[in-house]
Order: C-alpha cells, then sequence, then structure tokens
C-alpha cells in the first residue's frame, strides 16, 4: 500500500489493525504456517497471491469494550452507585439499566429492572482503571498456544502494521499517534487517568464531554488490547503506524471489502486474447471481411430480382 493500490512486487505485506465501534480486527502475513483454519486467509489480490492470519473479535470495539467495562462495574458494585475508576475524578452522570443494557454484548443481570437510574462516578484511578480494563479479556491461551486472548490462535505478530479507526482516533486525542515511545505513550496515558474533570476540561478545552470523558478509557484499553491482546511489546511497539488515511484515502474495512471487490476484475493481461498468433487473427478478420462482402452481394442480387419481378408482372 504506497501511494498505488497495486499489488506490491517484492515489497513488505503491511499488517492491519482495525478498531471499529463494536469490534476488533487483526490481519498480518505471519512468519510460519496458520495452524488455526479458521484463522487463515487465502487470497489472491491484482495478481499475487497472499496466505494471512486474521482474526475478528465481536464486541471488542470500542463502544462494546467500553460498555463492558461498565457494565461489569455495575454488577461488581451491586447498587445504584457505580465507581468508574477510568473516568476522571468528579465526574458524574446518571443512565438507566436499560440504557447500560442495550447490546447482545452486555447481558442484564436477571435482578437488574430496566427503569433503574444508576449513577457513574468518576474517581481518576490509573491502577484501577488497567485492572479493570484487563478483566475485559481472558489472557490464558488454554490449548491453543500461541494465542491473542480469549483462548483464539494467534501467531507472533510480524512486519509492519497500520493501525486505524479507534486505535488512531483514542490515540490520536492525546498527541501519541507521532511514532513516540511505548514509555511515553504509558506515561501520557497515565497522567490522563490521572486527572480531574477540571484538569482534563482546561488540558482539551475545545473538546466535547464524552471525549473527555473517554479519553483515559479508551487509550487504557487500546493499550491493552495492543500489548496484552495482540501480543505487541516493547521491541514491536515501533512496528505499528497510527493512521486515519494511506495515499488520501480514509481506511477501514469498507476500504478492504471495496479492494476485495474490485478484484473480481483481473489485473493480469489476457494472455488469452493477447496471446492469438497474428497471421490467425488476419485470416479470421479477412474471412469474416470477405463474409460480409459476399452476403452484401447476395442480399442486392436478391432485392435486384425481385424488383425485376414485379415490373414483369405489371
Ligand atoms: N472522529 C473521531 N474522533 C474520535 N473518535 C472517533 C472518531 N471517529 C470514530 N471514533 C471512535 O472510534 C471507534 C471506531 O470508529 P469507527 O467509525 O471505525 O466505528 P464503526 O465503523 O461504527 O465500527 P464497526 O466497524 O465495528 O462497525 C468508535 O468507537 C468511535 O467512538
Amino acid at each position: 500500500m504506497e501511494e498505488k493500490w497495486e499489488h506490491p512486487q517484492d515489497t513488505e505485506v503491511l499488517g492491519a489493525l482495525d478498531l471499529g465501534g463494536a469490534s476488533t480486527q487483526i490481519t498480518f502475513q505471519p512468519g510460519v504456517p496458520v495452524e488455526d483454519r479458521n484463522t487463515s486467509v487465502f487470497f489472491r489480490l491484482y495478481g499475487t497471491n497472499y496466505s494471512l492470519y486474521s482474526h475478528s473479535y465481536l464486541c471488542y470495539g470500542q463502544s462494546q469494550a467500553l460498555k463492558m467495562l461498565l457494565a461489569a462495574l455495575h454488577q461488581a458494585s451491586s447498587s445504584a452507585q457505580i465507581s468508574h475508576p477510568c473516568y476522571p475524578q468528579g465526574y458524574q452522570e446518571n443512565l438507566t439499566v436499560a440504557e447500560l443494557y442495550d447490546s447482545p454484548c452486555v447481558r442484564a443481570p436477571s435482578s437488574a429492572s430496566p427503569g433503574l437510574v444508576l449513577r457513574v462516578t468518576g474517581t481518576g484511578d490509573p491502577a484501577a482503571c488497567g485492572t479493570a480494563v484487563q478483566r475485559l479479556f481472558n489472557f490464558s491461551c488454554g490449548a491453543q498456544w500461541p494465542c491473542g486472548f480469549n483462548g483464539v490462535y494467534q501467531p507472533p505478530v510480524r512486519g509492519q502494521f497500520l493501525a486505524f479507526s479507534g486505535f488512531y482516533h483514542s490515540l490520536h486525542f492525546l498527541n501519541l499517534t507521532g511514532g513516540q515511545s511505548l514509555s511515553l505513550v504509558n506515561a501520557t496515558i497515565w497522567q490522563i487517568c490521572n486527572s480531574s474533570w477540571e484538569q482534563v476540561q482546561e488540558l482539551f478545552p475545545t473538546a466535547s464531554r464524552t471525549q473527555l470523558r473517554d479519553a483515559c478509557t479508551a487509550s487504557s484499553y487500546t493499550l491493552t488490547l495492543l500489548l496484552q491482546g495482540y501480543k505487541f511489546n516493547y521491541t514491536t511497539w515501533p512496528n505499528i503506524h497510527f493512521v486515519q488515511q494511506v495515499a488520501n484515502v480514509d481506511v477501514g474495512w469498507t476500504l478492504g471489502c471495496m479492494l476485495n471487490l474490485t478484484n473480481i476484475i483481473p489485473s493480469e493481461p489476457l494472455t488469452a486474447v493477447t496471446e492469438l498468433p497474428r497471421n490467425i487473427w488476419i485470416a479470421a478478420t479477412v474471412l469474416l471481411a470477405i463474409m460480409l462482402i459476399l452476403s452484401f452481394c447476395l442480399l442486392t442480387a436478391m432485392c435486384y430480382q425481385r424488383n425485376s419481378s414485379g415490373y414483369e408482372q405489371l
């Protein structure tokens, strides 16, 4: 993917990290054969064969993950008061049980009445926030070693990656998409998670209330997903490139879908047509021309004959 949407000749294939609202996807060319056929993708794109690892985690998109976190905190609190360690200290909001449990990714407890109003209060506690976010995942691999998370097989990440959608937005808000070191990213997220509601409003005066509320949660979630989920580390962190666009085009699953569909149009030359021997092509053309001329002459003769016989009858 360098300026042109063409297959690269002997160039490195970039991996893709997509964080949508409902799901997250990882795709890359692994260095080892993919052991689990459910996660291996073979396809031919513009004349080149690719063998990739790809998996989509439903409910682990940014919006749904944040909802799962709030639901987990609610269920841990066993009251209508929810302390949220990732919301800035001093931030408060109300929402109903029905609003919280409005998606298949969060299952409402049978005891919860939909109309009950829950009061969410931010405590701005970075350590507790990190722990709460990690509890959304199951990091044990079981029989599926090596794995990503929730027991899903994943070979070790390899090569350069483009990270877009929610990955880009959550870190761009904190000015962390310019190739900053992992230490700086960690420190910046810790700092924002440690801030009060007044402090975040002063730091980002033009940001919306939702952006300010979710700045810590979204960035903490992004980092946990990349490091503990997809298993990036200090060595491979610089291989992640946070982008919104490639060659002035917004990247996301819609672009991938479009590329996959346009792939139906072959980029290779049509060998069957171009490789027809020249002399056969000339002979066929001449034969066709002769047949056309003969047909024209025959038609003219038939018309002439019909007209003559008509006059004779008169
Ligand atoms: N301009 C933006 N600024 C800040 N955050 C954004 C912006 N656009 C999207 N996001 C956040 O990034 C996440 C992913 O956004 P995206 O538009 O890719 O979601 P989507 O297309 O609805 O997801 P899905 O692919 O799962 O259907 C969302 O949770 C959203 O909150």
